[in-house]
């Protein structure tokens, strides 16, 4: 999938997962299992998926000393999911052990696993940043700074809002994933969230993927709210 719309899969169990995915059938997905479902099933769940055929983002958020990264994301490579994460305030070194690892990790004649940096997470506003992290820029320059330090060290891309899509697209340039959560229809709930936006505005403003959770997770018909959201995310 060229620009997914990826469903978080925010579920405590693999019982839960499988109720959840036996609505789509035996449509191909592209899923994001996260840490709720990861510390509770652990490798066995990205079996269970790959065996199902869906395309994987393992979103564990790493973010430690470089050599721990660095084992870390060589075990990672081995499950074949298609894309992973750091935190880019691990620093350059951090992420440029992450890509080692992932090399490492990689079968004979594979292609590596694709690997993109958290700028800053899409539940801090501005004022958070400043106040809890003392950065005192304003929140698009510190996603910025950090989207250069993830070019710079071989990442392919990074998560932030819609808010900084447009600018980190004219900022980088090259070809470069700007994968983006908080997503939202109008009207809906923005729950823990502080930065979102809807499908149709992050096409527009420039991100590669949309990450979904609760707007299709948490709704009566869920197969009916991923169908409405990537109408719309399809509509630009
Ligand atoms: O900055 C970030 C990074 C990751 N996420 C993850 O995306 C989903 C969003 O879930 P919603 O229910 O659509 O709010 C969730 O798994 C987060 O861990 C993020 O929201 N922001």
């Amino acid at each position: 999938m060229e620009q997914p719309v990826i469903i978080a899969l925010d579920f405590p169990s693999w019982e839960e997962t499988q109720m959840f995915l036996r609505k789509f059938g035996k449509k191909k997905l592209y899923v994001k299992v996260g840490m709720e479902l990861f510390y509770q099933e652990g490798p066995a769940i990205i079996t269970h998926l790959k065996e199902m055929g869906h395309q994987i983002f393992l979103d564990l958020k790493l973010h430690d000393i470089p050599n721990t990264v660095k084992s870390a994301m060589k075990g990672i490579a081995k499950l074949g999911v298609d894309l992973v994460n750091v935190h880019a305030a691990g620093g350059t070194q951090m992420m440029e052990a992450a890509i080692e690892g992932l090399e490492a990790g990689m079968s004979a004649g594979g292609k590596r696993t694709k690997c993109i940096a958290v700028t800053q997470l899409t539940s801090t506003s501005e004022k958070q940043m400043q106040n809890d992290q003392l950065i005192l820029s304003t929140l698009e320059q510190s996603v910025l700074h950090y989207a250069m330090l993830a070019k710079k060290s071989g990442l392919d891309g990074v998560v932030s809002s819609v808010q900084e899509a447009s600018a980190i697209k004219n900022y980088i340039k090259e070809p470069f994933l700007i994968i983006t959560p908080g997503i939202r229809l109008e009207n809906e709930a923005a729950d823990d969230q502080n930065r979102i936006a809807t499908p149709f505005a992050a096409r527009k403003l420039g991100a590669t993927g949309i990450v979904v959770g609760r707007s299709i997770t948490q709704q009566t018909d869920p197969v009916y709210a991923y169908e409405i959201i990537k109408s719309q995310w399809e509509l630009n």
